[in-house]
């Protein structure tokens, strides 16, 4: 087996690179999109079902599953791949942004985060150390080191501070887990807000330090589409060529094709299984909701073009009735489309770089996309 942590670019085309990164439970195909199971769910599709769209790598969140049901308790279950059952990677994050997002009376020091639990308001606290041996307990693939996610908007000065310590806390996250240490990986996360300057000081300082793979943090949480894009193009390029990049909570598939355009090779976010849920689905002519009164008696498949198990058996009215009809079969069956559809276009990406036409690719996404707001 291939040594964790090894990275192979297999084609370019533009700054858009198709790889491998090799994990302890298997190898990635890069530019993978990793569907979000926050509690060790994909909410309401199993392992099976993870299979049959071809997921290779999910997502679990340090700071629900210490939680609730405990990391102590899933480790001793066997890690997330024990407990539920999935045997190929996962990535967690490390638990900073849901304590800055979720949890109430919050406090930074040098040490630490310390926070009241959003469940029963219990008082806990992350350090990077305490961060690092809770996703080893999950048994985590890809680790993410603890930081300081600033809120959009935030000043410079703070800013500034801001990411000086999140490379210390990157520091102590790397110490507490060593380079190789049980095939598992440690990455680090850029900071710096929407400061440029920042955001290379923040990689720089991160790049010091031995870490597997490189994460863009402190995006997608509120700002304009082209700001996102801005920093994005400012940051990616400022990282190891030969590293993974990791863009966190991103997005709609033009902000990750966008993404992929401009080097990123991973990626994560909740909106194909959260709008699974209110019945937002995507296709290849674009969004639609599910509920509108034209599927009432549509006896075509959801999307002609997609392979899914809900596109291949079942008419939009059967679909839509469902959702009009609170079936918990709707969450599971818009749920497998939305998250192959996510899939299916990283296929098609990884195709597309290995053949130089990514950029053909995204002109059609784009025209599916662009009016309907993404
Ligand atoms: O700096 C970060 N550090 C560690 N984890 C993160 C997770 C992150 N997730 C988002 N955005 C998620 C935005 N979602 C978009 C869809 O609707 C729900 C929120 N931004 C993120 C930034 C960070
Ligand atoms: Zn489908």
């Amino acid at each position: 087996m291939t040594r964790p942590g090894t990275f192979q670019i297999l084609a370019r085309d533009g700054a858009a690179r198709r790889g491998t990164l090799e994990t302890a439970h298997g190898t990635v195909q890069t530019p993978v999109f990793m569907p979000v199971g926050t509690q060790a769910s994909v909410k309401s599709i199993d392992p099976r079902d993870l299979d049959e769209i071809r997921a290779q790598i999910v997502l679990g969140n340090t700071y629900h599953l210490y939680m609730r049901p405990g990391d102590e308790l899933v480790a001793q279950m066997g890690g997330l791949h024990g407990f539920a059952a999935w045997d190929r990677p996962v990535l967690t994050d490390s638990g900073g942004f849901q304590v800055f997002s979720l949890a109430g009376l919050r406090e930074i020091t040098e040490n630490g985060v310390t926070f009241r639990s959003h469940i029963d308001g219990s008082s806990h606290i992350f350090t990077p150390e305490k961060a690092i041996a809770i996703q080893q307990n999950l048994g985590s693939d890809i680790m993410m080191v603890l930081d300081e996610c600033v809120a959009y908007g935030t000043e410079y000065d703070y800013t500034a501070k801001s990411l000086e310590m999140t490379t210390r806390w990157a520091q102590r996250c790397r110490d507490a887990h060593p380079e190789g240490q049980n095939g598992r990986l440690v990455f680090g996360i850029v900071q710096g807000g929407f400061f440029e300057d920042l955001r290379t000081r923040s990689a720089q300082q991160l790049m010091e330090i031995p870490f597997e793979g490189f994460a863009i943090g402190g995006l997608s949480v509120g700002e304009s589409p082209d700001e996102m894009r801005q920093l994005l193009a400012h940051t990616a390029p400022l990282l190891p060529d030969q590293k993974p990049r990791y863009l966190m909570g991103v997005g709609t598939p033009m902000d990750i094709l966008d993404g992929v355009a401009l080097g990123v090779d991973m990626f994560d976010c909740v909106l194909p299984t959260r709008n699974a849920r209110n019945g937002t689905l995507f296709t290849s002519f674009g969004k639609i909701n599910i509920k509108q009164a034209r599927f009432r008696d549509d006896p075509e498949p959801l999307d002609p073009e997609c392979d899914c198990y809900a596109c291949r058996t079942f008419s939009r009215a059967y679909l839509r009735h469902l959702y009009m009809a609170r079936e918990l079969l709707s969450y599971r069956l818009n749920t497998l489309h939305n998250l192959r559809f996510y899939l299916r276009m990283m296929e098609e990406v990884r195709d597309a770089i290995g053949q130089g036409t990514f950029e053909q690719l995204r002109a059609r996404y784009r025209a599916a996309y662009e009016q309907s707001e993404s």
